[in-house]
């Protein structure tokens, strides 16, 4: 027997009321149309985009396949040669719902109201979970696939009452794990889609892969994350090598090491911004640190984080007045942004029309030094303050 939409539940160990809900996005055109089978915190209904958004066309890059592989199910693959910074599927979630535990009847119920078609592709997904863990099959789905997604992006939801929502994608879950993944998902709360996309270039006949844990974790915790939660021990590069050799566990603490360090990076040098204020470093100092960081998230294939390095990259030399490297590396950041930051990779595309005329900062610190220079040899001291606030390419 079927929950009914006013039906309200509870997620094992909590009090809080639940509801099954079912999001259908109609367009204009007959296969216009989404439907997403949801369980729903009861006081997050209402605040649903009100309409709803008209569904976004699906899209399914032509070179990407589904093809098995020898050990880890199916896979997605590339037919093609793919750049970084290409859009390889748009999809809507099957499922969306909290990461609590429910019972057998609620996330049965949860798969049988999708259409029979999509319900077919749910249930052939990969379930990684035992009958004892997951006695709905549904749940088992649920577990080893759902992505995580943001329902609340406007953060109206009192802090207390926010919890994690993960959605289920047939297509886009495709796709395998590595630590060095070459694929990342972005999920769009405005138009209830998630886009998966090339975060570096990717050659014809190599699996896509994104990566199921924070890659900036040490090797032994990521294994143990995804045995526990995917049941599988990952054979990529980083975490398939020999560790019992002092030589092997230095290798190992040295890669846990510039993960570390990669994922806080921005965080912990210096950047564009600060520098640009304080003539008293190196013109090159943050140029060389961002240098560092990408050549050490290529060694670790940890491309995912190339857009931040390329753009504190672009924007030194716009402050430097260093019209061919301002280009090569503004390039280098609309490629590496577009998809998961269009507003971003748009203002460099407008400055790229004219830099030295489009971009309040050129040349600043050039500016600055000659103009410093020609103080110290009149012998006038004096310590400059500009506010640049105004200047600085992007608000705080
Ligand atoms: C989200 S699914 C990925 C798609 C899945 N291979 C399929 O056939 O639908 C996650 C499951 O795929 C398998 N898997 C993913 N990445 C893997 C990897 N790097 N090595 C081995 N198995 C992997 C594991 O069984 C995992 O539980």
């Amino acid at each position: 027997m079927g929950i009914n939409e006013h039906e309200t539940f509870t997620a094992e160990g909590s009090s809080k009321q639940y509801r099954l809900h079912t999001i259908s996005l109609h367009g204009s055109e007959p296969d216009d149309e989404a439907v997403i089978s949801c369980i729903l915190a009861a006081n997050l209904i209402p605040l649903l985009p009100d309409p709803l958004p008209c569904p976004t066309k699906k899209y399914e890059h032509p070179a990407v396949r589904v093809l098995q592989t020898e050990h880890k199910g199916a896979g997605l693959f590339a037919l093609q040669d793919i750049p970084a910074g290409q859009v390889l599927l748009v999809e809507y979630p099957a499922l969306i719902l909290p990461a609590g535990k429910f019972s057998r009847e609620v996330y049965d119920e949860l798969g049988a109201r999708l259409p029979e078609k999509r319900r077919e592709e749910l249930m052939s997904m990969a379930n990684a979970r035992s009958k004892e863990e997951c006695p709905s099959y549904v749940e088992g789905i649920v577990r080893t696939n759902a992505l995580q997604l943001e329902l609340d992006p406007k953060g109206r939801l009192p802090e207390e009452e926010k919890e994690f929502y993960g959605g289920v994608y047939p297509y886009i879950n495709r796709a395998n794990h590595s630590c060095g993944p070459n694929a990342m998902v972005k999920w769009d709360p405005a138009r209830f889609v998630t886009t998966f996309y090339s975060i570096r270039d990717i050659s014809a006949g190599e699996e896509i892969v994104k990566t199921y844990v924070n890659p900036a974790l040490p090797r032994q915790t990521r294994l143990d994350i995804l045995e526990k939660n995917y049941r599988f021990t990952c054979d990529c590069p980083w975490c398939n090598v020999g560790h019992s050799t002092p030589q092997e566990l230095a290798q190992i603490a040295a890669s846990d090491r510039d993960r570390a360090l990669l994922g806080t990076w921005i965080f912990t040098h210096p950047g564009y911004k600060k520098w640009c204020r304080d003539l008293a470093r190196a013109d090159d100092v943050v140029i060389s640190s961002y240098l560092e960081a990408l050549s050490l998230s290529e060694k670790e294939g940890m491309h995912g984080l190339q857009n931040l390095f390329v753009e504190e990259i672009a924007m030194c030399y716009s402050a430097l007045g260093d019209l061919d490297a301002f280009q090569k590396w503004a390039k280098k950041t609309i490629q590496l942004t577009k998809v998961e930051d269009p507003v971003r990779a748009a203002r460099f595309e407008e400055w790229l029309v004219d830099p030295p005329k489009k971009m309040k900062q050129w040349g600043w610190r050039k500016t600055q030094r000659e103009l410093s220079e020609k103080r110290s040899k009149k012998g006038v001291s004096e310590i400059i303050v500009v506010d640049l606030s105004d200047m600085l390419g992007f608000p705080e």
